[in-house]
């Protein structure tokens, strides 16, 4: 405890945290100074979500001391908690779309300015006012008037942040806050944090991008399994020590199979694609046994697109699945042609998590455990354990809730779900968001595996490495529409950042001739008409 130095110290000492009898938190330590950043570190259901609730009142230790300033705290609830300033930004967005960003920090203010008159109701004028000068205080450029929902991701975590500081905390705890941010965005996140540390706020936060931890955290504290293994100043650990804390002696990169999986054939082919309205169609064929990522800044449409091959929003355009013309409007056309669809919103739309986690693996494929019509208990638990076993998902059991899981172990069950279907094509968004080093590459494999067997995946993603690691060929998306696909080798990580903000620009003439062929059919020399892979309507 640093209290008396006279540096504003919260921490908790000796944190145990059981559910149900399962210990998850055993003996730890942690402690946060004002004016530093502190990055929470661990693999998938170490227990980082579990001792920030502990901290902000979300729930209550079995066991050990909370302390603010040398002194025991004790909260029973995050209002309490909220008082005594220590404040929390969750991972998954909280926030009201039609609300402005004044009345949506309005909702959280340590105080409002009120009205003489009028029954004290709240002076808006005055609380504008106030809001600008903290948007201004923070560094961030936003306009109070403006709703939630025409905000962009990292616009909408500022909101977040600003509404955490409306609180006027001392300490400020954030859930993976540049989570499914691409780089740009989740740089201007992690100065926003700066800033705040400039002010001398104590800033807590967890993080899988181990990179931003190096650059951004004064100090790391290393969770695995429920216990503290490190705590240790940043300067000089990298990123590969980092990683081995967390996870021991266990593989931590995925390793792209030497032989190239990728056939010929299409699987998926489009045709006059809209991702928005005003925005010109494009043409893109998808081939068995590969990987395409999807790419390209908020706003791009590449997000939009992976939406409508997965049957999330219906497609504007024509589709074939195996030569056949067929109709994608509907999750339930998707999963008719054979087409799993993975959201970012794993907890509101991925999962049912009031089911068990045995439910979830089949919930896409029941008949597959059916005999004579009724599920069977026997081989939905049979499949589920298999499944436990290839992603190494840890769950208190096969038959606890999906909502018992971390957020990690959720999305793999999510991937387990469609894997368990037998689809021949998976759409997804972010597909180790929130995933630890060692799942990201039990994920990755998975999905080579599963293209390696003919199956094809539309990933979007906003991590480049990802992007770069994982697939065959990268569809960048500008303005609403397909920019250009290129073949992985092309690429490097400041060339596809380049591409993606369009600092650089595509060559040559955008049209059928640009088209970049498919790896599979490049060895051969193409002709226009043996090419489709890409085609540019016109430019934009
Ligand atoms: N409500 C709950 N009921 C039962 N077990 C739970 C509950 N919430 C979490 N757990 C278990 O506690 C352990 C720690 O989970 P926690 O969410 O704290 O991990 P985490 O480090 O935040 O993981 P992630 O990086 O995946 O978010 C996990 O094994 C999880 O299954």
């Amino acid at each position: 405890m640093a209290a008396t130095t006279g540096v504003p110290t919260f921490g908790v000492r000796a944190a145990v945290h059981d559910y149900s009898g399962v210990v998850v938190l055993r003996d730890v330590d942690f402690e946060l100074h004002g004016g530093e950043i502190h990055a929470l570190l661990g693999e998938n259901g170490s227990g980082k979500s579990t001792l920030i609730k502990v901290l902000t009142g979300a729930v209550r230790p079995t066991a050990g001391t909370l302390y603010l300033d040398g002194d025991p705290v004790a909260f029973a609830t995050p209002q309490q908690a909220q008082a005594a300033g220590v404040a929390v930004v969750h991972q998954n967005y909280n926030l009201f779309p039609d609300l402005t960003v004044e009345k949506t920090l309005l909702a959280s203010a340590a105080s409002t300015p009120r009205r003489l008159t009028g029954l004290g109701a709240v002076d808006h004028r005055a609380w504008r006012q106030r809001v600008e000068q903290l948007l201004d205080r923070l560094g961030v450029d936003l306009d109070p008037r403006s709703p939630v929902g025409a905000l962009g991701p990292a616009e909408r975590k500022f909101v977040e942040i600003a509404r955490a500081m409306a609180t006027e905390p001392r300490f400020l705890i954030l859930d993976e806050p540049t989570a499914s941010l691409e780089p740009s965005a989740a740089d201007r996140v992690l100065a926003l944090m700066r800033t705040l540390r400039t002010h001398g706020v104590g800033l807590a936060f967890v993080s899988h991008r181990l990179d931003e931890v190096a650059a951004t955290a004064d100090r790391v504290t290393v969770l695995r399994d429920g216990a503290r293994v490190a705590e240790r100043a940043s300067t000089g650990l990298t990123t590969a020590e980092m990683a081995r804390l967390m996870v021991g002696d266990r593989p931590q990169e995925s390793l792209r199979p030497e032989v190239p999986t990728v056939r010929p054939d299409v699987l998926l082919r489009l045709r006059e694609v809209r991702c928005v309205d005003e925005g010109d169609s494009f043409d893109l064929d998808v081939h068995a046994g590969e990987i395409l990522a999807v790419t390209g800044l908020v706003g791009s449409g590449a997000a939009r697109f992976v939406s409508m091959v997965g049957g999330d929003v219906p497609l504007h355009g024509r589709a074939e699945m195996d030569g056949r013309e067929v109709r994608l409007r509907t999750a339930r056309d998707a999963q008719a042609q054979g087409i799993g669809f993975i959201p970012e919103d794993r907890k509101a739309r991925g999962l049912v998590l009031e089911h068990s986690c045995a439910v979830n693996i089949s919930l896409a494929s029941l008949g597959q455990v059916a005999t004579t019509g009724r599920v069977s208990r026997r081989r939905l638990l049979r499949r589920a354990e298999e499944f436990r076993t290839r992603l190494d998902i840890r769950m208190p059991s096969l038959t606890a809730p999906a909502s018992a899981l971390s957020g990690g172990n959720q999305q793999k069950v999510l991937v387990a779900k469609w894997l368990a279907s037998g689809v021949r094509l998976i759409a997804v968004e972010e597909p180790t968001q929130g995933v630890d080093i060692g799942g990201r590459a039990q994920i990755h494999d998975l999905l080579h595996e599963f293209t390696a067997g003919g199956g094809a995946v539309v990933l979007f993603s906003t991590d480049v490495r990802e992007v770069l690691g994982l697939a065959d060929r990268v569809a960048v998306f500008r303005h609403g529409c397909l920019s250009r696909v290129h073949p992985v080798g092309d690429l490097d990580q400041a060339r596809l950042t380049a591409l993606t903000a369009g600092e650089e620009q595509d060559p040559g003439p955008r049209a059928v001739d640009a088209a970049v062929p498919h790896p599979a059919t490049a060895a051969s020399a193409p002709t226009p008409s043996s090419r489709p892979t890409v085609r540019m309507e016109s430019s934009r």
